[in-house]
């Protein structure tokens, strides 16, 4: 490699014990894994259980507490996204006076690795009005406006924090069908939270799944899933199993 690293340091997620400690206690406890490259990930878990601290230390924004992490064989510095990374937060921030137009060259200003055509390209296909303003636009419009911004920059790695929250199914529908297309087409990994897990079947290939700050499971699919099991049916299995074993 150019970097002169080692292979494994460069793939998308490397955690070895990371642990996040607030004021009222440990979000993420002793977590060490691996995300591999082109994959679609889901991660999931109960509220509460640290997906969104997780995504956090991966951008950057948060600071291990314990642990070490690396992303693209870089540690987040927390001055801004590894520039393979793209971040959708949940409350996906746009400015809301900004046109669709305008939020493209936004992107073009803030980004080194920005695609122009790339970014129209994805506007056009969700028919998107590009003079319309953010602020006048339907939440799923947004949620592709979002998208666009944050495909534009060509990232490696996609961090979505429950980008289908509060769509209806026909538009977490073609949001999930441009996120695969682009996935599969671009070479790029997805890590995505969602509570919804039967819309996660048929998307997701590698699972993440936390319960109270620990990671009770992870892997591809296809090897966690021996007899055939679906995602949710995985998912939902472990998360019972860890509260009974709780409550026992
Ligand atoms: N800034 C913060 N200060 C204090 N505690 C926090 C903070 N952010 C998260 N927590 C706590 O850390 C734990 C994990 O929260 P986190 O938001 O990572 O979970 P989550 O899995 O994303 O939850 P949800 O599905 O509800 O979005 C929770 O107990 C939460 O109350």
């Amino acid at each position: 490699m150019s970097s002169g690293r080692q292979p494994d340091q460069a793939l998308p997620v490397i955690a070895n014990g990371l642990g996040k400690k607030y004021r009222r206690g440990w979000a993420l406890r002793e977590t060490s894994l691996v995300i591999p490259r082109n994959r679609i990930v889901a991660l999931v878990g109960p509220n509460g259980a640290g997906k969104s601290t997780l995504m956090g230390l991966i951008t950057g924004l948060l600071r291990p507490t314990t642990g070490g992490i690396t992303v693209f064989g870089a540690h987040p510095t927390g001055k801004g996204l590894h520039p393979a990374v793209s971040y959708l937060a949940q409350q996906k921030p746009l400015y809301q006076q900004f046109t669709v137009t305008e939020t493209l060259k936004f992107g073009a200003r803030t980004n080194q690795t920005w695609d122009q055509g790339y970014a129209e390209y994805l506007v056009g296909q969700a028919g998107l009005p590009a003079k319309a303003t953010v602020g006048t636009l339907s939440g799923g419009q947004r949620t592709r406006v979002a998208l666009a911004l944050a495909l534009g920059k060509r990232p490696k790695l996609l961090v979505l924090d429950e980008p289908l929250a509060d769509l209806d199914p026909l538009a977490r529908e073609s949001v999930l069908r441009t996120l695969i297309t682009e996935a599969r087409t671009q070479g790029i990994t997805v890590l995505l939270s969602s509570h919804v897990l039967a819309e996660l079947e048929g998307v997701c290939d590698h699972l993440v799944l936390l319960h109270k700050g620990r990671v009770l499971l992870a892997g591809d699919v296809d090897h966690l899933s021996a007899g055939g099991t679906s995602l949710g049916e995985l998912a939902l299995h472990h998360m019972r199993r860890a509260v009974q074993e709780e409550a026992a």
